[in-house]
């Protein structure tokens, strides 16, 4: 296919039928592996056409450098979504924004906050909550996950708001695990007709039987507004009585204080809820399974931690320079499984060309994270965990080309996640903290025999691990004591 005004050839692709174009080629499930298997046939550059939108998955490190870097100015924009935008009406947080002014004070805020130079600030509540999950998973192990995913919530609760936990809180993080999975939904190209013909927004909610998309728009749009709101409301009471902790919005809120940055701070500290805990809380998961699967690779990093930290005390920040394997684990573990393997659309602004294709203006632009951190050039048998390719010694590999493409899985170029530095502290304190007290082993049957665990993912717009079955225990009887005598 050539384009009739730059004479150029479109990327290749699956070819598309009348009308709806490659509409029946757009994966439902397991996407980014799907359009990894798209680039394994028709290279790491594909188009798309669905309904008269062109669909660009980019799939090698130096494309997707080349356009969201190089030529960040063109391809840094978020693709229009009548669904997030009119109807769930989420624009308020800035991940889905376009690259305007608002946009930019929002990132110019959240990084003042959280770059890794003023992050130490968080540090002990970090820690503290690190800490804390561990006695809970102690007490209660069978709701590992929960408390996985409720650790994560808080950690970033406190370091956003300085909240702790009540019930009340909980509630304010349900609606929000809500309000993720209602777009998340939204993010798999085509979930919702609205998107393709804009015009059914109009349709009065008691049209639809069940109310349909318009009723699943309006509660996420009245959860996301709670979920937002409710925290920051606390803040600003504390601040009034003079008892507000230190947190994201305290610290913005006495720096900034005016009332148009009222409103981009109360932005910002949703879209910093909204847009970390997924990602952390599958990492987390993602780091359990493997555990279960590579019991080598946790009795290594256990043996790093007994040398290093001891067993009369939980790790803390200062281990961290002195631990690299648990460090490797950590990177292995965003590698083995990106907890979101497309990243987040980009859209261009311009026509454009690139190594002899034509690449239209408006096009949805993916990148395909997911196939730039299997690359088996960069990573050997990229399908297996094994930390050992990001230890400084490791043999035959370069260590500099596997760091610098590992980065990808923060996204490329302007666009590239400002919440990273939060989220690997949070992750090196909580998996350090897991490893250094617990043995994690795979679930047993009824006969009290292993469940074998074949790791497998969802590979979707978020990347869950499959279920599999774990179990969870203390490493010996000085850890009751322990953790009863910490802190
Ligand atoms: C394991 C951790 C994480 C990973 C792997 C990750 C990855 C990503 C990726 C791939 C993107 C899309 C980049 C693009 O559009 O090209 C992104 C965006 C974003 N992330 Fe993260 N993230 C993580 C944790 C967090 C945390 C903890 C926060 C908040 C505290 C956060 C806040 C954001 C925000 C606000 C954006 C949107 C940026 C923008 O559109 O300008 N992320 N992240």
């Amino acid at each position: 296919r050539r384009n009739s005004t730059s004479g150029l050839r479109m990327p290749p692709g699956p070819p598309p039928l009348p009308i709806v174009g490659n509409l029946l080629d757009i994966p439902r499930k397991r996407e980014a592996y799907a359009y990894s298997a798209m680039a394994d046939k028709y290279g790491d550059i594909v188009h798309l056409s669905v309904l008269n939108k062109n669909v660009i998955v980019v799939g090698s490190l130096q494309a997707l450098t080349e356009l969201f870097s190089k030529r960040s100015a063109n391809y840094s924009n978020r693709p229009y979504s009548t669904m997030i935008y009119k109807l769930m009406d989420l624009e308020w947080i800035f991940a889905f924004q376009s690259c305007g002014d608002i946009w930019r004070n929002q990132r110019k805020l959240f990084h003042s906050q959280f770059q890794e130079s003023v992050l130490h600030e968080f540090r002990p509540l970090q820690a503290n909550a690190a800490h804390d999950v561990v006695r809970r998973i102690m007490e209660t192990p069978n709701l590992l996950f929960q408390h996985l995913h409720m650790h994560t919530a808080n950690s970033l609760m406190g370091v956003t708001y300085a909240m702790e936990m009540t019930a009340r809180n909980c509630n304010i993080v349900t609606m929000a695990d809500e309000v993720i999975m209602a777009w998340s939904k939204v993010a798999v190209h085509g979930s919702y007709l609205v998107d393709a013909l804009p015009i059914l927004r109009f349709i009065p909610e008691w049209l639809i039987p069940g109310g349909g998309f318009k009723k699943e728009a309006r509660e996420c749009k009245e959860k996301a507004i709670q979920a937002r709101n409710l925290p920051f409301d606390t803040v600003l009471a504390e601040i009034v009585q003079g008892t507000a902790r230190p947190s994201f919005v305290s610290n913005s809120l006495t720096q900034l204080g005016s009332c148009p940055e009222i409103h981009l701070i109360k932005a910002c500290a949703g879209t910093a809820y909204f847009a970390g805990t997924e990602a952390i809380s599958i990492s987390l998961s993602t780091f359990i399974l493997a555990m279960v699967a590579y019991p080598d690779v946790q009795a290594k990093a256990q043996r790093e931690l007994d040398d290093i930290v001891g067993k009369a005390r939980l790790p803390n920040f200062d281990d961290q320079q002195s631990l690299p394997y648990v460090n490797a684990i950590i990177k292995e573990v965003l590698r083995w499984n990106p907890p979101a393997p497309l990243a987040i659309p980009h859209t261009s602004i311009n026509v454009d060309h690139y190594e002899g294709y034509h690449l239209p203006a408006g096009s949805i632009v993916i990148g395909n994270l997911w196939k730039i951190l299997h690359n088996p050039e960069v990573y050997a048998e990229p399908l297996c965990f094994n930390p050992e390719r990001f230890m400084p010694d490791a043999e035959g590999s370069d260590l500099t080309a596997v760091l610098s493409n590992f980065e990808a899985v923060y996204g490329v170029g302007r666009r590239i996640c400002p919440g990273r530095f939060v989220a690997v502290a949070q992750l090196f304190v909580t998996i350090a903290s897991i490893l250094s007290v617990f043995d994690i082993r795979p679930g047993l049957d009824e006969d009290g025999k292993p469940i074998h665990v074949e790791p497998d993912f969802t590979f979707g717009v978020a990347s869950h691990p499959l279920p599999f079955k774990c179990s969870i225990a203390p490493r010996g009887d000085y850890v009751r004591q322990l953790l009863n005598t910490d802190d």
